[in-house]
C-alpha cells in the first residue's frame, strides 16, 4: 500500500512529508521510498506555537486555533505529497502532528498532547488519516516515545555486533538492538533543544540555530558549567524513559547559567553542544554500542558530530541514508510504517522501548471520502524491514 507520512519534531520549523510503498512479505516489510518534502510552519503560526509552549500558560481558545492550523498546515503537506511524491494515488495518510505537551511526572507518562485536527488532512486529501499514534501506549503504561524505535529496531536487525540507531533532533533519543536481548529505546536528553534556546535568545531571535555549529566551533566548552547541565537527575534515571521541551526550555538554561555567569556565548554554546555529545557517549556505553546510525537536523551541526566522535573514538558513525533512509526523513517515513502496521492489525509500539505492559495497536482513525476498508489482518508482525532502491 502507498502511505505518507508527516511529522513536526520538538524544534516546530516545518512539517516533513515522506511518501512510501509497503508490503509484507513473510516475515519482511519492504519499503519503497517515494520522496519526502518540507512545508515550513507560516510564520504567525509558528509564533502561536512558540507561545503556547512550555512554561507557559495558554487559553482553550489559542488552543483550538493550534489544531486548527496545525491540521491546515499538516494537510497543506499531505496535499504537496500526494501530487508530487504519489502520482496522486495513496491509501493512507499517517500524521504524527506536533507535540504541545508531552506529561511526564516522576518518570511516568501520564498524557501526552499532539495537535493538528486530522479532519483537515482527510477532507483535502480523501484519505483516511492515523493520527494521535502516541496515546495508546501511554494508556498501555508506557512513556509513548520513542515510537521511531520500531521501525529502528526492524532495520538494525542485520547489522553485526550492537549497532543504535541516533536521532539529533530537538531531543536526542536513540534504539540499542543487542543480540540476544529485547531492543531497548530512550530519550537521551537535548540534541539541539538548549542549543536552539540559547542561540534565539542570545542573538534576539536573529538567528534560530548554531548553523553548522560554526559559533560553538569558536567556543571552548566551560567544565564547570558541563558539571552543572549534568547534574539534572534525568540522566541518571534508567530507561524506558521520554523527555521533551517541558523539561529543557529557556528558563531551564536561564536557571543554570546564573550560576555560571561572565562566559561568553560561543563557550556557552560549545558547553551545550558537548553536553549532548557527553550524553550520547554515555548511553552508547552504558548498552555496549559498537556502531551508531544517525539522523535528524543536529547531524548537520559539524561540531556536535565531531564532538560525538571524540567521546567515542571505538564507535564507528553512519548516516541513516547509509541503510536507505534518508537522515531527514527518517521520522516521517517511521511514521508510515507504524500507519502500515495499524492498517494490518499490528502493533506498532515496542514495550522493551516504551515500557508500556504490553505492545499496543496504535492510533485512532479518520476516515477519507469513501468508507473505511481496512485489510485483513496480517497473520504475524514482521521480523526485519528491507530498504528497496
Ligand atoms: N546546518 C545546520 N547546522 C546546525 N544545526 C542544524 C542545521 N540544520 C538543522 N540543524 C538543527 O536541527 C534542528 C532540527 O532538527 P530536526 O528537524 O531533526 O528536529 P525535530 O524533528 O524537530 O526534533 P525531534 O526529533 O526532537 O522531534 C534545528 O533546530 C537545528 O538545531
Ligand atoms: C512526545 C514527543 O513528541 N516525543 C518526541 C520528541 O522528539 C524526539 C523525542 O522526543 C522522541 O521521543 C519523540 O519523537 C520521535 C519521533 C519518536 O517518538 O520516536
Amino acid at each position: 500500500m502507498r502511505v505518507i507520512g508527516l511529522m513536526s519534531g520538538t524544534s516546530y520549523d516545518a512539517v516533513e512529508a515522506a511518501a512510501a510503498d509497503l508490503t509484507l512479505d513473510g516475515d519482511t516489510l519492504r519499503l519503497r521510498p517515494l520522496g519526502h518534502l518540507s512545508v515550513p510552519y507560516p510564520d504567525d503560526l509558528r509564533n502561536l506555537i512558540a507561545a503556547a509552549l512550555p512554561p507557559a500558560t495558554t487559553t482553550a481558545r489559542t488552543m483550538c486555533a493550534l489544531d486548527t492550523g496545525i491540521g491546515q498546515t499538516f494537510a497543506t503537506a499531505a496535499e504537496r505529497a500526494l501530487s508530487e511524491l504519489c502520482a496522486d494515488a495513496a491509501d493512507l495518510v499517517v500524521s504524527h502532528g506536533q507535540t504541545l505537551y508531552h506529561w511526564v511526572e516522576n518518570g511516568t507518562v501520564q498524557g501526552t498532547l499532539q495537535l493538528g485536527q486530522p479532519a483537515w488532512i482527510a477532507q483535502r486529501t480523501g484519505l483516511p488519516v492515523i493520527s494521535d499514534l502516541r496515546s495508546k501506549d501511554v494508556a498501555a503504561g508506557g512513556q509513548g516515545a520513542p515510537l521511531v524505535s520500531m521501525t529502528d529496531t526492524l532495520l538494525l536487525g542485520v547489522l553485526p555486533g550492537t549497532p543504535a540507531a541516533l536521532n539529533l533532533g530537538g531531543i536526542a533519543n536513540i534504539t540499542v538492538v543487542a543480540p540476544g536481548t529485547a531492543p531497548l529505546a530512550f530519550d537521551i536528553g537535548p540534541g539541539n533543544a538548549l542549543l536552539d534556546t540559547a542561540v534565539r535568545h542570545f542573538t534576539g531571535g536573529a538567528e534560530q540555530y548554531d548553523v553548522d555549529g560554526r559559533r560553538a566551533g569558536a567556543g571552548r566548552p566551560d567544565a564547570g558549567l558541563l558539571r552543572l547541565l549534568l547534574s539534572d537527575p534525568y540522566y541518571r534515571r534508567p530507561a524506558p524513559k521520554s523527555t521533551g521541551k517541558e523539561h529543557f526550555h529557556l528558563p531551564y538554561l536561564q536557571h543554570v547559567l546564573v550560576r555560571a555567569r561572565g562566559l561568553d556565548t560561543d563557550d556557552v554554546l560549545a558547553t551545550l553542544t558537548r553536553l549532548t555529545a557527553v550524553t550520547v557517549a554515555d548511553a552508547c556505553r552504558a548498552h555496549r554500542v559498537t556502531e551508531l546510525v544517525v539522523s535528524g537536523g543536529g547531524t548537520r551541526n559539524r561540531t556536535l558530530m565531531e564532538m560525538i566522535t571524540e567521546e567515542l573514538p571505538d564507535v564507528p558513525l553512519r548516516p541513516s541514508d547509509d541503510l536507505g533512509l534518508p537522515s531527514e526523513a527518517k521520522e516521517a517515513l517511521a511514521f508510515t510504517v507504524l500507519g502500515f502496521l495499524t492498517f494490518h492489525g499490528l502493533p506498532g509500539a515496542l514495550p522493551s522501548g516504551t515500557g508500556a505492559r504490553h505492545a499496543a495497536l496504535l492510533g485512532s482513525i479518520t476516515p477519507g471520502r469513501f468508507p473505511l476498508r481496512l485489510p485483513q489482518p496480517a497473520p504475524r508482525p514482521p521480523r526485519g524491514l528491507r530498504i528497496v532502491v
